[in-house]
């Protein structure tokens, strides 16, 4: 496997083999479409639960880029823009060249009088996009990129290109129309071949201006030569051209003495001025009637496409209409339009809460030039993120992407206020508020309407996910307080989509001779953005990557999807294979699997199980002090390894459970970091004392090493009555004066507790039967994915159309019935077969290990190969009895 080879793109050349494996073959009735060349090979995708996405390429058509030919080739308009919607602008027409860097923010999407230039700003890096003042002219730099990204589009090798964040400034603007969120939106023009002055002047158009003549019969001056004398100008130069029949080239007309060069650039730039002004017009009909007819027109200028899928008109006219929304819709069908479309339409802002942060950038690259966007999320700078929330409250972000994390953070939530309006919060990926999920997320459970109402101030809630049982489904709309009724729900798996199954055989990709590149969590993170560029221009044929490589992978030409080994739910497989196909093309999806990977996978489905005794002493922490509305804290890293518990996917799980359960015990608070150690550099901490209570009472809290005072934040906090948030400015200021330096360390959950429960060991017996459920569930889904794989190959009676290499109808009949189904079915579990030494090995285990103790659990992990916070594989791995069970 050339896994590190660096790809130059040479083996691109080479048509990959379309049907490289006899069960991917095409049925006989359906031969094969000839190839479109000079077409680009179409990749394809090997995924795994676990692990593994690989990419192999087939042949292609060129894409059709749907905006290219709405903008390219718009229907000649009635009659020209009225004087009141873009005088201003036509003067652009001029190309005369000003100083872009005056450019202004616009408002909102009614104050913008043009909807095109858009960048990412260079000063916050955050990636906030805004638009550009109409009345700024583009730079020579701007002109001078422009054919590159029409060659692009032509040569067809770069279709669909994700234009990756950090490389954004830096590239020279496309000669296309310029697109606000630089997603796939090149335009290619004509290349401009200038006629008269025979020089090559690049993209002016060359003003000639006679100062005298130039003053119109008007007597108006050059600075007030507006709207009227460019419309006649205009009309004037039309009819020139066009009796030349030069319109789409360029041309020299004269108009009172005024000389001008006509470029097909102007005329580029006077077609996005009447698309702009289309689109405007669109908008404003739309806000005052979301009829089907206005919906569309929207949906054919802003994206080019001709009408709406299945779901979409829906799911979009609820949501203008003010309505929450559950929508279930298959991957790649266009789910992001139906936020899109009510962001342009709804006055406030769209929250899109997104569990990803690769997701929100390719969520953000994927906005339609006239939404400007933005994102935030924990790891931003604070630069970043003060940048974004400026230009949130200046109304320059209309729809921002956000981390749950994020959202929930107390000092967001209370920008709204007073602040910005929120017409609309999105819950993408949906199913993670629903422990019932494959994919579940606390934090994203912590996303109540009842939170969100009251916060945000916003009625309207728009949940989508591709993916959700009926038991997930019901969670996620109890907690987004969805009506049943505002369900969308369509197939969760496309119909251009073959699926195959085959036992896993002779599966290394260097065995064949294919050249491979990996991608999982241990490449750094430019390197894996580099290959996911690499493959999305297509000059790599296989990547091996890890699940996160496909999640919101939106390159419509990936031919297929090869799943390595088996993903550990149908969610997780419908997730996957969505990648392929998504042009809507016939593309293939294949799963190798095998009963050792399911043992395998069958055992890590239990490896966040907890034991009631952990439960209920880790409960005795979380109440210790007993202390109402105090903050109380708990160590992350100490406390999961001596309750043996994971920290995010237990810990917390059990904190917001009990937050958020039918009773709160306690109310979550931003974890941080807990322990202080403290120098002091100017006063003596006792003379500091006496006019600094804080201080005071840190030297009765602290404990002192090495002429450091070290002490615990929330103790100091709760012994003077103040938040820890006051404590850390009271230290800031400090600093600032020089009077101290301090470092913090040891990041912790932190609470305040509500109410104490009567019975703890009750409450621990609750909480683990439904920790324990949510283990089953998992473990459920496993065998239902067997299932699935196992009928197909095994047990399919081929009655539905399923053939000896296909077996889509059977699969998607067990994916609909699983997903469909109101409770689980009873489905075979292989694991019931226990091993009759398995008794025999414990009691050994345990007798030579008697110096420690052990939870059941701990030992079927330790027997199982599976490490926990407790037991690392470190150390376990070495014993005689890891892995040892069956
Ligand atoms: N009405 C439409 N007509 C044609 N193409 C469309 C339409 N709506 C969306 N698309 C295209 O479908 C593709 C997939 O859209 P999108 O990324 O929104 O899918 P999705 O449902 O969010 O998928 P996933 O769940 O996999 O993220 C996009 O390239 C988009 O331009």
């Amino acid at each position: 496997m050339d896994s590190d080879s660096d790809s130059d793109g040479s083996h691109v050349s080479a048509t990959p083999p379309r049907y490289f494996n006899p069960s991917l073959q095409r049925p006989a009735s359906k031969p094969p479409q000839p190839l479109i060349s000079p077409s680009p090979p179409r990749p394809a995708i090997l995924a795994s639960s676990k692990s593994k996405l690989r990419v192999r390429a087939s042949s292609s058509r060129p894409k059709a880029v749907a905006r290219k030919s709405s903008r390219t080739k718009p229907p000649p308009p009635p009659h020209s823009p009225p004087p009141s919607v873009i005088p201003p602008l036509s003067i652009s027409s001029f190309r005369i060249r000003r100083q872009s860097s005056n450019a202004e923010p616009v408002a909102s999407l009614d104050s913008a009088p043009v909807l095109r230039a858009g960048h990412f700003s260079k000063l916050s890096q955050s990636f906030s996009k805004f638009r550009r003042s109409s009345l700024e002219f583009e730079t020579d730099a701007d002109s001078i990129g422009a054919n590159t990204s029409v060659l692009e589009a032509k040569d067809g090798l770069h279709e669909g290109v994700s234009v990756a964040p950090s490389s954004i400034d830096s590239k020279p603007a496309s000669d296309s129309r310029k697109h606000l969120n630089l997603i796939r939106a090149h335009v290619p023009i004509e290349p401009v071949k200038l006629k008269k002055g025979g020089k090559n002047e690049g993209n002016f158009v060359r003003l000639n201006l006679n100062k005298r003549k130039f003053m119109s019969k008007s007597g108006r001056s050059k600075s007030t030569y507006k709207f009227s004398g460019y419309r006649k100008f205009s009309r004037r130069t039309k009819r020139k051209l066009n009796s030349q029949g030069e319109a789409n080239n360029e041309g020299t007309c004269e108009e009172d003495g005024l000389i001008v060069e006509i470029t097909g650039q102007d005329q580029k730039q006077q077609k996005n001025e009447r698309a702009d002004f289309e689109i405007r017009e669109a908008l404003s009909a739309a806000r005052n009637q979301a009829s089907e007819e206005n919906l569309e027109k929207l949906l054919k200028l802003v994206y080019g496409h001709d009408s709406f899928r299945d779901g979409q008109l829906e799911a979009i006219r609820s949501v203008v209409d003010g309505q929450s929304v559950m929508l279930v819709l298959p991957t790649g069908a266009g789910k992001s339009l139906c936020y899109q479309i009510p962001a342009m339409i709804l006055p406030g802002i769209t929250l899109v809460v997104s569990p990803l942060v690769a997701l929100m950038i390719d969520q953000l690259k994927q906005l339609p030039p006239v939404i400007p966007g933005g994102f935030l999320c924990s790891s931003q700078s604070l630069q970043q993120t003060s940048e974004t929330l400026r230009m949130l409250q200046e109304g320059a972000i209309k729809v921002l992407f956000i981390s749950p994390e994020r959202l929930l953070n107390e000092d967001f939530l209370s920008l709204f206020s007073s602040g910005p309006q929120v017409s609309l919060v999105v819950v993408d990926e949906a199913h993670c508020v629903s422990e019932w999920s494959h994919n579940f997320r606390p934090s994203f459970m912590r996303l109540r309407a009842s939170l969100l109402h009251a916060r945000l101030r916003v009625s309207c809630i728009l949940a989508m996910t591709a993916t959700a049982t009926r038991a997930t489904l019901c969670s996620v709309m109890s907690a987004l307080e969805i009506p049943a009724t505002n369900l969308i729900l369509k197939a969760h798996v496309r119909d251009n989509l073959r699926l195959s199954v085959s036992l896993s055989q002779n599966k290394y990709l260097s065995d064949n001779n294919i050249s491979a590149k990996s991608y999982h969590s241990n490449i750094p993170a430019k390197d894996r953005s580099r290959i996911q560029d690499l493959f999305c221009s297509n000059k790599i044929r296989v990547v091996v990557a890890t699940v996160a490589f496909g999640m919101g992978l939106d390159k419509p030409d990936v031919g297929a999807v090869i799943h390595y080994s088996m993903p550990n739910s149908l969610e997780g497989f419908v997730q996957e294979i969505g990648r392929a196909g998504r042009d809507g093309r016939v593309s293939y999806c294949h799963l190798l699997y095998d009963d050792t990977t399911y043992f395998k996978l069958h055992s890590l489905m239990h490896s966040d199980g907890v034991d009631e005794y952990a439960v209920s002493k880790f409960l005795s922490k979380v109440f210790n002090n007993e202390s109402h509305g105090k903050f109380c804290s708990i160590l992350k890293e100490s406390a999961s390894c001596k309750y043996d518990m994971k920290e995010e996917v237990v810990i917390l799980t059990i904190l917001t459970h009990l937050e958020l359960g039918q009773v709160q015990y306690l109310h979550l608070l931003p974890q941080l970091n807990v322990t202080c150690a403290m120098n002091f550099h100017q006063t003596t901490p006792s003379l500091l004392a006496e006019t600094d209570i804080i201080i005071a009472a840190i030297l009765r809290k602290s404990e002192t090493k090495q002429g450091q005072y070290i002490f615990d934040i929330p103790t100091v906090a709760n012994s003077i009555g103040i938040t820890t948030g006051e404590l850390s400015s009271q230290l800031e200021h400090l600093k600032l004066k020089g009077e101290i330096t301090y470092d913090t360390k040891d990041m912790a959950y932190c609470y305040n507790i509500v109410k104490v429960p009567q019975d703890i060991c009750l409450l621990a017996s609750h909480i683990t039967k439904w920790l324990s459920e949510v283990e089953s569930c998992k473990v459920h889904k496993l065998d239902a994915m067997y299932d699935a794989a196992n009928f197909a190959l095994n047990k399919c009676q081929k009655e539905l159309g399923c053939d000896e290499f296909q077996h889509t109808a059977c699969l998607q009949k067990k994916i609909m019935e699983y997903f469909y189904s109101e409770s689980p079915c009873n489905l075979s579990n292989k694991m019931s077969l226990s091993s009759p030494f398995l008794r025999a090995d414990i009691k050994v285990f345990l007798q030579s290990n008697s110096q420690a103790k052990f939870t059941p659990r701990a030992i079927a992990r330790i027997l199982h190969g599976i490490s926990s916070p407790a037991y690392s594989s470190t150390f376990w791995a070495k014993s005689h009895f890891w892995k040892e069970a069956p």
